[in-house]
């Protein structure tokens, strides 16, 4: 569904990514891990068009995405959330989700002018949908709340609704549980799994091993800007190579990986 050839990025002398090849399949979750620093967030930035790659080519669904602008790429099927929490605080959640939307509504400021029954109908469908998907990840029941008062897990769920929001076919996870108490991993982990089990294809960027193992069918991992193991996880879980890379970190009690400050 996605891939990735020869992919490469430099940020002045400093080669940030090198031949990076990877090929993410349709259906279930991808997971891509790998050191602070490895070049994690800069393969997602370069997938979803924020920057541009050096070298290389990444096709999804057999078509080049060179050149292509970010709200290009979302229109073809691809969304993304962020490590750092992206909502509009002061909108309630249903807004927040619609927004997420508008990539794919076509009324025009005519329409808007107009208020048109075509109109409207797209707008109550476009509603109808948000809620629906606020249903997914647990939220239906603050639909018209502020999003501010979401707590810190709540608000990621937020994120999640919305990336879906836009439709996509590949849905990108930068960090989904950064920041998450132990209850709250567990209720999100439950929402992705629910959410690649209608058919969505995942790709995620964790650090959490727990996590990662427990969610991910396949798993690469990224040293230096470049691909050192690809496999179930219980190939990674083993790999030497892997294990190699993660020394002299602090490791997760379940496997190779630099702890994360758990919040109370
Ligand atoms: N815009 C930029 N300009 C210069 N260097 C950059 C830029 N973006 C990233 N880098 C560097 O590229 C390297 C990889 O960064 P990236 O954020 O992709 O790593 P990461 O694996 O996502 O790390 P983390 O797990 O800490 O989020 C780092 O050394 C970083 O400092």
């Amino acid at each position: 569904m996605l891939e990735l050839n020869g992919v490469e990025r430099h940020f002045g002398g400093l080669k940030v990514l090198q031949g990076v090849n990877l090929a993410i399949p349709q259906g279930g979750v991808f997971g891509l891990i790998g050191p602070n620093g490895a070049g994690k967030t800069t393969v997602f930035n370069l997938i979803t068009g924020l920057q541009q790659p050096d070298g290389g080519a990444i096709r999804f669904d057999g078509r080049d995405l060179s050149g292509l602008k970010p709200h290009q790429i979302t229109r073809l099927g691809l969304a993304r959330t962020f490590q750092n929490i992206r909502i509009f605080k002061g909108m309630s959640l249903l807004e927040n989700v619609m927004v997420g939307q508008h990539s794919h509504l076509r009324y025009g400021a005519l329409g808007l002018l107009l208020a048109s029954a075509g109109f409207r109908a797209q707008e109550q469908r476009a509603r109808e949908r948000a809620r629906e998907l606020l249903s997914w990840v647990g939220l239906e029941s603050q639909a018209d709340e502020v999003a501010d008062k979401l707590s810190y897990g709540d608000q990621r769920k937020l994120e999640l609704a919305r990336a879906l929001a836009t439709e996509p076919r590949l849905l990108l996870l930068d960090e989904p549980v950064a920041g998450m108490n132990s209850a709250e991993k567990v209720e999100i982990m439950a929402v992705i799994r629910a959410i690649a089990a209608r058919g969505f294809t995942v790709f995620m960027i964790e650090h959490d091993m727990k996590f990662v193992m427990g969610l991910c069918e396949q798993i690469a991992v990224l040293n230096f800007g470049q691909i050192i193991a690809l496999g179930n996880p219980e190939q990674i879980r083993t790999n030497p190579q892997v294990i190699e890379a993660y020394l002299g970190r602090d490791d997760d009690e379940a496997g190779p990986a630099p702890s994360q400050g758990e919040r109370a």
